[in-house]
Formats: C-alpha cells, sequence, structure tokens
C-alpha cells in the first residue's frame, strides 16, 4: 500500500532545473510544502529566480492574485541535502536526462523516505521500468511526466512501469488532478505517447526544411495552418531546445531503430553550438 493523496502534504522535488522548478512552482500554487533538491546552491538558486519569474507573469496577467504568488513562494525550500527530503509524502524526480543518475537518485530515495512514499520521474524517455529496477521497491515508481512550461501547459503524462502498483498511478493521476492538470496513461514503452509521435514529426520537419520543401517559415506556417497546433516543427523544436531534440530522438533510435535517426541538419547545429532559444540561435534567431 502506498500513500495516498488525502495523506500528502509535503511534496519532494529532486531537480531544481526548467522542469523541477515548475513542478515545485505548481505544486506550492496548489497548497503543497514543497523541498526542492540540486546538486548545488547556485541551481537552486536559478530555480528560485525561474519560480519568481513565473509567478511574476501570472500575477501580471491576472491568473493568479499576488498574495497567493507570495504563500505558494513561502512553501518552497530550496536545499543541497538529499537527507532533507526524508519527510516528504511524494517524490517527483526532474533530474538531467540520464539512465545512471537517475538510478542513483531512485537507490538513494528508496533507502531515505518512507516504503510507501510514491516515486515518480519526470523522464521523457528513458524506460520507468528499468529506473525502478535501482530500487527494491519498483511499485511505488511511476512516470509523473509534466510538460513543459509546467506551469502553463495543462497536460501530464503518467507512465506505468511493469511493475508499478495501481496505488502509485491513481495517486499519480490524483496529484495532478490538484495541481489542476489533466492526465492520460502511457504503458512504460519508448517515448511513451507525446515523445514518441512529436520526435519524428520535428526531425521529418527539419528534413523537410534541409531538403528544400519549403521554407523554414512556410514549413512552420503550413503545419500551423494545416494541422491547427500552435507552433511548426522546426519554431517548437527551438523552443525545445535541439540539443534535448538530439539527445530524445537518439535515445528512441537505440529502442526501435531508424525511423527514429535524428536528422543530419539537427545534428550540425547542434555541433555549432545552436541549441534553439536558449542559446539565441538555432533555426531561427531569437535576441
Ligand atoms: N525541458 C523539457 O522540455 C522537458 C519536458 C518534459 C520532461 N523533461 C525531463 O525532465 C527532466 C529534467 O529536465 P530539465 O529540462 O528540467 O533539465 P535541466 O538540465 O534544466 O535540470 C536538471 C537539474 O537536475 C540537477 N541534478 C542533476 N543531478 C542531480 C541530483 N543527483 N540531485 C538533484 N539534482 C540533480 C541539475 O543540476 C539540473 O539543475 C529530464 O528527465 C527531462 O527529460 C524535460
Amino acid at each position: 500500500m502506498v500513500r495516498t493523496l488525502d495523506s500528502v502534504s509535503r511534496v519532494g522535488v529532486v531537480g531544481a532545473g526548467t522542469m523541477g522548478s515548475g513542478i515545485a512552482q505548481v505544486a506550492a500554487t496548489a497548497g503543497y510544502d514543497v523541498v526542492m533538491r540540486d546538486v548545488e546552491q547556485a541551481y537552486i538558486d536559478d530555480g528560485f529566480d525561474t519560480i519568481d519569474d513565473s509567478l511574476d507573469r501570472l500575477v501580471a496577467r491576472d491568473a493568479l492574485n499576488e498574495s497567493d504568488a507570495e504563500r505558494a513562494r513561502e512553501r518552497i525550500v530550496g536545499t543541497t541535502d538529499l537527507a532533507d527530503l526524508a519527510g516528504c509524502d511524494l517524490i517527483v524526480e526532474a533530474v538531467v536526462e540520464n539512465m545512471d543518475i537517475k538510478q542513483d537518485v531512485f537507490a538513494e530515495l528508496d533507502t531515505l523516505v518512507d516504503a510507501d512514499v510514491v516515486l515518480g520521474t519526470n523522464t521523457s524517455t528513458l524506460s520507468i521500468t528499468r529506473i525502478a529496477a535501482a530500487t527494491g521497491t519498483p511499485g511505488r515508481v511511476v512516470g509523473l511526466h509534466f510538460m513543459n512550461p509546467v506551469p502553463v501547459m495543462d497536460g501530464v503524462e503518467v507512465v506505468v512501469g511493469e511493475q508499478t502498483g495501481t496505488g502509485a498511478v491513481d495517486l499519480a493521476h490524483n496529484f495532478a488532478a490538484e495541481l489542476d492538470k489533466e492526465t492520460w496513461e502511457a504503458d512504460d514503452k519508448p517515448g511513451f505517447v507525446t515523445n514518441r509521435i512529436l520526435m519524428p514529426w520535428l526531425n521529418e520537419g527539419i528534413r523537410a526544411f534541409d531538403e528544400g520543401v519549403a521554407t523554414k517559415e512556410d514549413i512552420d506556417r503550413g503545419m500551423r495552418l494545416g494541422t491547427n497546433v500552435p507552433m511548426g516543427p522546426l519554431e517548437l523544436a527551438d523552443h525545445v531546445g535541439l540539443d534535448v531534440v538530439l539527445h530524445a530522438s537518439e535515445t528512441l533510435a537505440e529502442e526501435l531503430g531508424d525511423r527514429y535517426r535524428p536528422a543530419y541538419l539537427l545534428r550540425r547545429k547542434v555541433d555549432a553550438g545552436h541549441l534553439g532559444k536558449k542559446s539565441g540561435q538555432g533555426f531561427y534567431e531569437y535576441d
């Protein structure tokens, strides 16, 4: 038996980067006390800067009132000490997308937190089952795949590993609902639903551009106007980060074969350090 939502009041978030800071923010906004852990104080400080900016933007557009934003901010505590997660009722891991690092984190968490605490992972492409294998309690490990940017996106993908128990799955859905997110469920197969379909779509957009099918602007316009998506493949790839798209595509290609092979131009952009919006240049240029 794992803890149900009624007994969750403190949430531990491992990793204070793009996703961890967002998850900490939405959990705190929903009223949970949050302990956010990263390996260095500088990363925690960056995480808090991201949270402050995001809360300010929400207040500016009247999506959140100022006192609720302040209260949310006060509910989040940062730490570099994993042991500070010991009293948490639910853990969400959002460290770098690397199996060895995630397995180390889960092995440590397994001995640190009570045996009925659900351990969620925000992995985009890695096997939940393999992450869970680093623990002695794989039944409590579940995929809790938030979308970027977490405070803006409405959906969370719940991923069920080979040994994930129904209690952990139920808690994942219920917790996401408490954060005002809708969920869908995927079996633990490479890329789950979202990245399995998104990654080849992005790569095909990049190949279409490289092969001269249309200008980059027209590829994006065509997909926006033609299929009613908010962003076309080249602008979305820039937004996600070209290094992130490359890494995810490589992981999926290892498992699913050639149809997931990254586009040549994607690799060339990453080799050049053109990573998209975050580096100021990708398929487009940014200020
Ligand atoms: N960025 C996205 O668009 C996106 C979307 C969905 C899911 N994800 C997944 O979320 C996870 C995190 O991605 P991100 O974009 O936030 O990465 P990020 O690089 O912004 O942040 C990762 C953080 O983890 C920290 N970290 C590394 N080892 C740690 C440890 N042992 N303990 C605590 N912190 C540690 C790093 O210092 C860094 O601050 C990955 O699994 C990624 O695949 C990312």
